[in-house]
């Protein structure tokens, strides 16, 4: 079943044209990795498909989206304040609620920064303020995730354990990656940018590693 319908002539910036058409349908429990390289249009199409369907989706930019001022908590915490009244975000943001913070105190444990609620996102590294954005993605807890680079400061093992947590709780997601070998290993459907169009568009199942290293 298409959960998302993507239908453009062209996307890009002004006059300048990055990629299209573009024809695509996200079906709901599929995890689709957008393949291709530096600059083919990856962050532009999923921000479009953003800016298309805001109510259903989780976004994790690429470049994270944190206010570094405030601190863990009330960053996780943003991913619900359409969910809230005013007063009751404005009194979180003064004093947060201990039930909020008992909602998201066991996020940051499965993202190893359980010591960080209180900190300032400014006094974390980069691969701490990644897995605060993510934090923030599955807090929101929305139908769709869509995820640019989301483990790209993270090492091996702890990026798979970040992909293996956004897997298990979005059942349906649209992320770009550079690593084929992780693309083969948590996408269903892969698809491929090149030329400023999506050229490759096949189950995981039927891709090799080296034949995704083409579009390199
Ligand atoms: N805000 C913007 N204004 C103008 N041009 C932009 C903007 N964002 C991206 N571009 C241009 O659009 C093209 C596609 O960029 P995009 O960020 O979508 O690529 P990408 O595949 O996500 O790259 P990367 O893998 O490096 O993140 C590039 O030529 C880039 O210079």
């Amino acid at each position: 079943m298409s959960l998302l319908a993507i239908q453009s002539d062209a996307l890009g910036y002004g006059d300048q044209r990055v990629l299209g058409p573009v024809s695509l349908d996200i079906r709901a429990g599929e995890h689709l990795i957008l393949l291709g390289k530096s600059g083919c249009g990856k962050s532009t199409l999923l921000n479009h498909i953003y800016s298309e369907n805001r109510s259903e989706c989780a976004l994790i930019p690429q470049g994270l989206g944190l206010v570094e001022c405030l601190s863990v908590f009330h960053n996780v915490y943003m991913g619900r304040l359409p969910r809230y009244t005013v007063l009751h975000n404005i009194r979180n943001l003064i004093r947060p609620a201990q039930a909020r913070v008992a909602e998201v105190q066991p996020l940051l444990e499965r993202l190893g920064l359980a010591d960080k609620c209180f900190s300032l996102v400014a006094d974390l590294s980069g691969g701490q303020q990644q897995r605060v954005a993510v934090a923030r993605a599955l807090f929101q807890d929305a139908p769709v995730l869509l995820a640019d680079e989301p483990v790209s400061a993270l090492d091996g093992p702890e990026a798979d354990r970040v992909m293996s947590l956004l897997g298990q709780n979005f059942s349906t997601a649209v992320i770009t990656l550079h690593d084929v070998d992780r693309a083969l290993r948590y996408g269903q459907r892969i698809i491929a940018i090149q030329n400023g169009e999506l050229v490759l568009d096949q189950p995981s199942g039927r891709l090799t590693a080296s034949a995704l290293n083409e579009f390199y």
